[in-house]
């Protein structure tokens, strides 16, 4: 009997619903269900449609019906940070905000006033993101303290469906630690941090691994499914799903390109130097407690926004062809600006910052997604010159996975910027981990270092060498 699970893998950008299962040796994956996912204006905010992303999620479970597959399990990963909080009647309190929202705009600086940077860093060892959860709470202190002093659950995104699903509560460690307020050391809430920040401890829930069985879908929706299902917690932090799936190799880096782009390495321990530090990398928490030492770059949001406000005339491929053809423009942006976290329009976002550099300023959608894309990859080779520097040593290969991976250009400016071999691949790299984290859980697979080889028979990748006549 084929044992199948499911994995709800929700990007900033697009969700899917992918089944996987073993045969003949290999992780075959099929997608049942694919969805958008994008932010909508609410009460003056920023926000995810969390309820029709529940929608969502149900319908492709009932896709897997269709078909004639009874998964025996299920997970789901989204991105980092954003959070509900729910009533004591386990009511949704709080709308799901925004990372990219503007209510955390100084927050950074005020918490600094609290607690000292440095021992933020020292005890969390998470990169300094405006967007971080701690100041999203601290911002909802501010502004809103009635709606926080009614909170009796803190739930992150994927912690809210999985709560949907099983009517159960729980934190889930990957994700916890992009907080800033998990102890990269304890692996347990900050309850130094909570009380400084005078937030109420009690509603953090406990924190639990990747593979911990959750517990069954609750009877009212398995009596609609159909058949019962496990939850089980994957790495829920996509990226922490996606780094799960990179071959088990030491002296490789790796960009989970996606909406964004998430450069780094995978360690054992956390690195809270102050080198890292000022380099502003961060120490997620991965699989069997290891870490991802990385840092965000800007990534592929703002083709994303460059395509939408062409009113997607424009598929990804196409913008990646005619980036090509504009041989004869160059400008280069700091992506990294806090300017390209959410402009109101993107396009004179990076015409203003290259009229103010001085540079051409880009016209034409090929002449504005080369412009990006170069900067992309500038800022690429300045984070391997900088992992390089605090492990004091090379690094041979650069693993690009996600849907960035498919933009062949992209790949070959990485290549020849920082003069390293770069494959690529898988695309769907998230969901992998996260099929790869639940097959675990179900004994189908015996540990990481099997699943990362079964990945490697699975999927191909394709290599891109430095090219001498490369024409940018
Ligand atoms: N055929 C293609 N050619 C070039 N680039 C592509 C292609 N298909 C997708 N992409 C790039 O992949 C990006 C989407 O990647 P992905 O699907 O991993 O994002 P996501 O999972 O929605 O986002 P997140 O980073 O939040 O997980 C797009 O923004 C686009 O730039
Ligand atoms: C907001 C976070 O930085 C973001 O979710 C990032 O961690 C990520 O994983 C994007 O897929
Ligand atoms: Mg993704």
């Amino acid at each position: 009997m084929t044992t199948y699970s499911l994995a709800i893998d929700i990007g900033a950008s697009s969700g899917r619903c992918i089944l996987g299962h073993i045969e003949a040796g290999r992780l075959v994956l099929q997608e049942v269900y694919r969805f958008e996912n994008r932010l909508v204006k609410k009460d003056s905010h920023v926000c995810w449609e969390v309820e029709r992303l529940f929608a969502e999620i149900c319908k492709g479970i009932q896709k897997c019906k269709a078909i004639g597959i009874q998964p025996a399990s299920i997970g789901i990963d989204t991105w980092a940070v954003d959070f509900v909080l729910l009533d004591e009647a386990d009511e949704r309190l709080t709308d799901a905000v925004a990372y990219r929202d503007a209510r955390t705009d100084g927050m950074m600086e005020e918490v600094f006033q609290i607690i000292m940077k440095e021992r933020l860093y020292l005890e969390t060892g998470i990169q300094f993101q405006k967007f971080n959860t701690l100041y999203q709470l601290y911002a909802l202190k501010k502004q809103h303290p009635k709606v926080l002093e009614k909170a009796k659950t803190f739930l992150m995104i994927p912690d809210y469906f999985n709560f949907l699903l099983t009517g159960r509560k729980a934190n889930e460690y990957t994700n916890a630690t992009s907080t800033q307020l998990v102890n990269a050391f304890t692996k347990r809430w900050d309850h130094g941090l909570l009380k400084a920040l005078g937030l109420n401890e009690e509603m953090f829930q406990e924190i639990h691994r990747p593979k911990t069985v959750l517990g069954p879908v609750k009877k009212e929706l398995t009596d609609c499914f159909g058949w019962e299902m496990q939850v089980i917690l994957p790495a829920t932090h996509d990226t922490g799903s996606a780094v799960l799936s990179m071959p088990e190799q030491a002296d490789s880096i790796y960009i989970s390109s996606g909406t964004w782009s998430l450069i780094g390495v995978e360690n054992h321990f956390p690195i809270c130097v102050t080198k890292a530090l000022d380099y502003n990398f961060t120490n997620e928490g991965g699989l069997d407690y290891r870490f991802r030492f990385l840092k965000n770059i800007m990534g592929l949001w703002m083709i994303q926004e460059v395509k939408r406000l062409y009113d997607h005339a424009y598929s990804f491929s196409e913008l990646v062809e005619l980036a090509k053809e504009a041989t004869h423009f160059h400008s280069l942006i700091d992506v990294n600006a806090d300017r390209f976290l959410n402009p109101d329009h993107m396009i004179d976002e990076v015409q203003a910052a290259c009229r103010e550099a001085g540079q051409p300023v880009p016209q034409t959608p090929g002449e504005l997604a080369k412009c990006i894309y170069e900067s992309l990859a500038l800022s690429y080779k300045k984070a391997v010159q900088e992992i390089e520097d605090i492990f004091e040593r090379p690094f041979q290969t650069i693993n690009v996975i996600g849907g960035g991976c498919q933009n062949e250009y992209l790949n070959q400016l990485l290549a020849n910027a920082t003069q390293k071999r770069v494959n690529a691949g898988p695309v769907e790299a998230t969901a992998i981990g996260n099929l790869s984290a639940q097959l675990m859980a179900l004994g189908e697979i015996t540990d990481l270092q099997e699943a990362r080889m079964l990945i490697r028979q699975s999927f191909d990748v394709k290599t891109y060498l430095p090219a001498e006549h490369f024409v940018q």
